[in-house]
């Protein structure tokens, strides 16, 4: 599978600071994988972001060293429009997306496709299409200034899917959302993911990245320190000294395993707990 996403030592200072707040960082993301950012406070998750989708350094000016290439092309050599198109971003912030011009909902989430002088009747369709998968249909008349943040962060990532980018960077989009909200925003990832897009997500919630996500990159104070499938990362003991949350169930295991209760392996989603029991309690008393 071909990698949209090369990352080669890339390091980054912000004109203001005098030190680098990302260092040194080399990771490659496959077309269609779904990728979760996780570090704590300050790591460097949103510049990341916003080194991959061009703001580092198109717009954010500072002092970028590496490379950074996307779909086959260094961000230095996009016009940011061109990146616009092909990647998707849905703010950390949802009051920071809504474009404040636009007086319903159904016009905001219209408004990058009219842009774009798409067709009326074309426009119509896609956007009733996507008010539906992320399950907003019933805010269409509602003016987006009059939302709670969960609706708003529906709405700001409604405006994003309908302009089908091949690569999407979503930043923290539960922040806002109550569990169900959550696990709706995750179902419509997961769509995505299933319509072949590259998904790259910053999330606290551990649960949801074991349950959905590929792979994990974990940045610790700017450095890239981990990285791979899900499973590895959460089940390698190095992670544990980075001080992030954990899968609440691999909390639970893992503070089983220090009180001497063996288990198979260490579990990441919540029905494997009662398995790694099982395995374990079977091999000592066959
Ligand atoms: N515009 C800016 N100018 C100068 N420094 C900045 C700017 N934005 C962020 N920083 C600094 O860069 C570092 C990384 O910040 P960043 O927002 O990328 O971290 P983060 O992991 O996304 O944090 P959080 O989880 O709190 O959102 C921090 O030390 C932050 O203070």
């Amino acid at each position: 599978m071909k990698n949209i996403i090369e990352i080669k030592n890339m390091s980054y200072r912000y004109p203001v600071s005098d030190d680098f707040c990302l260092k040194n960082i080399t990771f490659s993301i496959q077309k269609g994988a779904f990728t979760a950012i996780v570090g704590n406070n300050g790591a460097g998750k949103t510049t990341l972001c916003n080194a991959i989708r061009g703001f580092v350094p198109h717009f954010y000016k500072g002092e970028l060293a590496g490379e950074v290439i996307v779909d086959g092309k260094q961000i230095v050599d996009y016009q940011l429009g061109q990146l616009g198109e092909k990647i998707g971003y849905v703010f950390q912030n949802p009051f920071s997306q809504i474009s404040g011009v636009k007086d319903s909902v159904f016009n905001e989430v219209a408004y990058g496709l009219e842009n774009l002088g798409v067709p009326v009747d074309e426009i119509i369709q896609k956007v009733e299409d996507v008010l539906k998968l992320v399950n907003i249909e019933h805010l269409r008349g509602k003016n987006p200034f009059e939302l709670s943040g969960g609706q708003r962060q529906r709405v700001a990532l409604a405006a994003i899917i309908v302009m089908d980018p091949d690569i999407l960077v979503i930043d923290e989009p539960t922040s806002q959302l109550d569990p169900i909200g959550t696990e709706d925003i995750f179902d419509v990832i997961r769509l995505m993911k299933e319509r072949g897009k590259t998904v790259l997500l910053v999330e606290h919630k551990m649960d949801l990245i074991a349950e959905y996500a590929d792979n994990i990159l974990v940045l610790h104070e700017g450095a890239l320190v981990m990285q791979g499938p899900v499973r590895e990362v959460f089940s390698d003991p190095k992670y544990a000294t980075f001080n992030i949350q954990y899968p609440h169930v691999t909390e639970v295991a893992l503070n089983l395993i220090d009180i001497g209760v063996p288990l198979k392996f260490i579990p990441i989603r919540n029905e494997e707990l009662p398995k790694a029991l099982k395995m374990e309690w079977e091999e000592n008393n066959d």
